[in-house]
């Protein structure tokens, strides 16, 4: 039997050797416990240098065993001594630290809690509507995104040069939304800036000049407005490595697209498509999907192109994500489909035409009415740049033809016309040197032209949304802009379609037109007499 061991363990072979763990917590133990103590006094001490070397150890043992005791709960005080006195102490700390961490999460959730706050009063005042899982916070200034997520310098600096000094509502709520690694869908007036708050995550997340595969992919549903999105996203992007594509004939006509490399490719559906399947464009790298004009993009045409690139995009850390101001039920549906944990971000009221857009509709009677209305107003008060609507491009020639005698500076732009032939008349108009442009749908979405001053639809739209886009061609970047709408007898049962929007959005409008029997608006193009003033025979209408 070990000598000076207490009376508790007499007649037990105390191995010291075999126990030296629970031998020294003892050791320890005795600072804080009396019975401890006792059994230290009694004890025969080992060497002075060993007994030293066995506390230190015993030391770091036993802080190492107060945090853990600390970390799970009082309950759990230091294994197998909850019997002494000494976890009293123990249980003590643990209380303390247990006060603390309580005290420190309260404090966060209050914390979280007033910051929601403020977020919801301040998406209040900017017309900003979100559903979905911990929204972040929307932005307050551009300088928060170098505050909150590191945004170079040089980037703020191309924004301010551009004379874009406060984000717009989609911007401020979209931009962290993306930057945040999160899905989402949008839907946002015309001209309110979408471009921006889509491709201003990219710029700041993607490597510049990667040779790792293509980084972001944007999809427009036209060329026009692909070739648009190129000079905006290398106007924010000026003075940087970033490689900006334009997915072009040339490009595919390349044999083999694996190896191909760009920081953004902009592209139509049915390009990026070929490209894909044709040339084996490789798009598991891109870290973010743009569908832009999504409602446009999941109509029935091109939805099997976009199924294809949709899982060609094959990255499970991709972030994609919908933008346009219209935003039916149908894609909102199909969106969750493909989407994870998307957020919802509406400005203003969703499917709304711009509030900057001052509408007017008017009665013309006939075709030759409606050429009628167009000179005299011409005459009366020309003010360029005006851009007008007809439902083809057969009907766009003839307009083209009647105001070409005219002597007004006039262009066309339809889907007839060579690449080069729309390139220059969008060009041209972008410039001033054509004052009128006559345009089928293929520029109604998405086509910024700067301050133009009136849209005419001189063929009434064939949808809301329609309507809703092309007026938006105008009154666009917090600018104010006017839109006409020509209608004859044929159009009256769809009159009450735009009434309402001209309510909703503002404007005054023909009350009795909201009166007027409700009419499934799809596609209505109906057919109309030739645009001209030559006098023709009655039989001869409606060829
Ligand atoms: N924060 C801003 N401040 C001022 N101007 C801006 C801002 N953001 C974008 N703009 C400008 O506003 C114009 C419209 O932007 P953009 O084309 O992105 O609108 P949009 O919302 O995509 O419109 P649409 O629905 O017609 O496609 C552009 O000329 C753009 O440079």
């Amino acid at each position: 039997m070990e000598k000076g061991t207490s009376f508790l363990f007499a007649g037990v072979h105390f191995n010291k050797k075999k126990f030296s763990t629970d031998f020294s917590r003892f050791q320890k133990k005795k600072e804080n416990d009396e019975l401890v103590e006792n059994l230290s006094l009694n004890e025969n001490r080992e060497s002075d240098e060993s007994e030293e070397e066995e506390k230190d150890e015993e030391k770091v043992r036993v802080k190492k065993r107060k945090r853990k005791a600390v970390g799970s709960g009082p309950s759990e005080s230091v294994e197998g001594f909850s019997v002494f006195k000494s976890s009293k102490s123990v249980e003590a700390t643990v209380k303390e630290e247990n006060e603390k961490t309580e005290k420190k999460l309260s404090q966060e959730k209050k914390k979280f809690y007033q910051q929601q706050e403020r977020d919801a009063l301040f998406r209040k005042e900017h017309n900003i509507h979100v559903a979905g899982n911990t929204v972040p916070s929307p932005l307050t200034d551009f300088e928060e995104l170098s505050s909150r997520y590191g945004c170079k310098a040089k980037l703020l600096r191309n924004l301010a040069d551009l004379g874009i000094k406060q984000p717009t509502p989609i911007q401020r709520q979209a931009i962290p939304i993306l930057l945040s690694g999160r899905e989402c869908f949008a839907c946002a007036p015309t001209g309110s800036g979408k471009t921006l708050a889509f491709v201003c995550p990219m710029l700041m997340k993607l490597k510049p000049a990667s040779k790792d595969g293509v980084g972001a992919v944007i999809l427009c549903p036209t060329r026009e407005l692909a070739s648009q999105t190129i000079r905006e996203c290398k106007k924010f992007a000026e003075g940087s490595k970033f490689c900006i594509k334009l997915m072009t004939k040339q490009l595919i006509r390349k044999a083999d697209l694996s190896k191909f490399s760009c920081d953004i490719l902009v592209s139509t559906p049915l390009r990026l498509k070929l490209a894909i399947r044709k040339k084996k464009l490789n798009l598991s790298r891109v870290q973010y999907l743009v569908l832009d004009e999504s409602d446009k993009l999941f109509e029935l045409g091109l939805l099997k192109q976009i199924d294809c690139i949709v899982k060609a995009c094959s990255n499970p850390s991709i972030v994609r994500s919908l933008f346009s101001a219209t935003l039916p039920d149908f894609v909102e549906e199909l969106a969750r489909t493909i989407m994870h944990d998307a957020v919802r971000v509406i400005i203003g009221r969703k499917n709304t035409a711009s509030e900057n857009v001052k509408q007017k509709l008017v009665f013309a009677g006939s075709e030759e009415g409606k050429l009628l209305a167009l000179r005299q107003s011409f005459a009366e008060s020309l003010n360029p740049p005006v851009l007008i609507f007809v439902q083809s491009k057969e009907r766009a020639k003839e307009l083209y033809a009647e105001l070409l005698v005219d002597d007004i500076r006039v262009d066309v732009i339809h889907s007839d016309l060579t690449q080069e032939q729309r390139d220059s008349a969008v060009d041209n108009f972008r410039a001033g040197k054509t004052w009128v442009l006559i345009a089928t749908d293929v520029i109604a979405r998405g086509m910024d032209f700067k301050a133009i001053n009136c849209v005419i639809n001189y063929d009434f739209p064939d949808s809301t949304s329609a309507y809703i886009h092309r007026i938006g061609r105008s009154g666009r970047a917090g600018r104010s802009g006017q839109a006409i709408t020509l209608y004859t007898e044929e159009d009256i049962p769809f009159l009450r379609n735009i009434a309402n929007e001209m309510k909703s959005s503002g404007s005054v409008f023909p009350s009795w037109a909201i009166g007027l029997q409700k009419k499934k608006w799809k596609k209505h193009r109906p057919r109309r007499d030739t645009i001209s003033t030559t006098p023709r025979d009655k039989g001869e209408k409606k060829k």
